[in-house]
């Protein structure tokens, strides 16, 4: 029988890196001669990120909803066509920043059953920042499936260091050391990380013991899995998705780039996540732009096939309604066209 085809499974937060990680990993595989290949699940209908993989990479897509929520079946499908139609060396599967990564590692190792795949490790990215500025609230949903999303890796990235002093950097290593004790954990900016390092360490973790035995360090010591008054059977699918919601705004017009700019640093603190194909009246060209809390970024792009001026916004319970009228004042429209609101994915 043929050598099993190693599957990562990339897990984080909505924004944390796991696409820039994505990249480095397609990178160094190539480097190496191996074919790698991806399977992108993205909460909206949209594959933003799949624009910027180079196109001799097979990617099967999962769009619309995360991928526990779409059923094992999605998945376990698009496993064993890459497998049978492009004999990668390497599978990575990029999870939604909503997802909980146990459903997932379910969905794989269900799939080993029939399909010649192996799980070799979960990666999980964590946003510095962001988990301090939940850590120190302990509460909330997002806070919840963070804890989840760390407990259930086999190798943890410390990212976005550059958002922390020295001494936070520190304060939030402790924290995942304290939630998992198990997984290596990586410091690092954009993903900068030794790929060696990383794949070595997930291979070698545990994925059925580690995160099982720092769960149990963590539900013991009461680490802000319920908040006072709430219940404590926390049930991880649904905090998951019952929270998140996203906007997909199509748009007909360019739109002016200051003013987007300006509109993109008044977005509410509940919308988390952005991303985006625009066209501006006043540059020419075509940009990518990324919104991840507080920070955005626009990449000069030429998009292969026919591509829409299209923007996702994701976040928890904000008005779509008011994006919506603000993005089509920008467009120079009226405020009578419904966009695509997805609740609860
Ligand atoms: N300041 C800073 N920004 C970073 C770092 N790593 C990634 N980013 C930026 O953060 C934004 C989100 O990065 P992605 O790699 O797309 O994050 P993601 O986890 O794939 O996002 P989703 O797919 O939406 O969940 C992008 O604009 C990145 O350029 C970092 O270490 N520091």
């Amino acid at each position: 029988m043929d050598r099993a085809v190693p599957v990562y499974i990339l897990s984080g937060f909505l924004g944390s890196g796991k696409t820039t990680l994505l990249h480095r990993l397609l990178q160094y595989w190539k480097d190496n001669d191996m074919r790698p290949a991806v399977v992108m699940n993205e909460l909206g209908e949209v594959n933003f990120d799949g624009m910027l993989v180079d196109k001799s990479v097979p990617m099967a897509e999962l769009l619309g909803g995360c991928i526990c929520c779409t059923g094992s079946a999605d998945l376990s499908i698009e496993l064993t066509t890459l497998v049978k139609k492009e004999s990668p060396d390497v599978i990575v599967i990029e999870a939604t920043g909503a997802a909980n990564p146990l459903d997932i590692i379910d969905n794989v190792t269900e799939t080993s059953l029939y399909c010649n795949v192996e799980l070799k490790g979960l990666i999980t990215v964590v946003d510095a920042a962001h988990l301090l500025g939940l850590y120190r609230e302990q509460k909330g949903a997002t806070y919840r499936l963070m804890q989840e999303q760390i407990r259930s890796a086999s190798v943890l990235i410390l990212n976005k260091t550059d958002r922390v002093s020295s001494d936070e950097t520190e304060e939030v290593n402790g924290i995942l050391r304290q939630w998992n004790a198990f997984a290596e954990v990586i410091p690092a900016i954009r993903c900068e990380v030794n790929p060696d390092r990383l794949i070595g360490g997930a291979d070698q973790a545990s994925l059925a013991e580690g995160p099982a035995k720092a769960d149990s360090s963590a539900r013991v010591s009461g680490e802000g899995l319920a908040e006072e008054g709430e219940k404590s059977d926390f049930d991880p699918k649904r905090a998951a998705h019952d929270h998140v919601m996203a906007y997909t705004h199509y748009f007909k017009n360019p739109v002016n780039s200051v003013e987007f700019e300006a509109f993109i640093k008044e977005l509410p603190g509940d919308v988390y996540r952005g991303k985006g194909v625009l066209t501006f009246n006043d540059t020419s060209g075509r940009f990518l732009f990324q919104y991840a809390y507080r920070e955005s970024d626009f990449l000069k792009i030429t998009p292969q096939g026919e591509v829409r001026d299209v923007a996702v916004f994701i976040g928890e319970h904000f008005s779509s309604g008011d994006l919506r009228r603000k993005l089509l004042k920008l467009e120079g429209r009226g405020f009578n066209l419904p966009g695509a609101v997805k609740k609860s994915l």
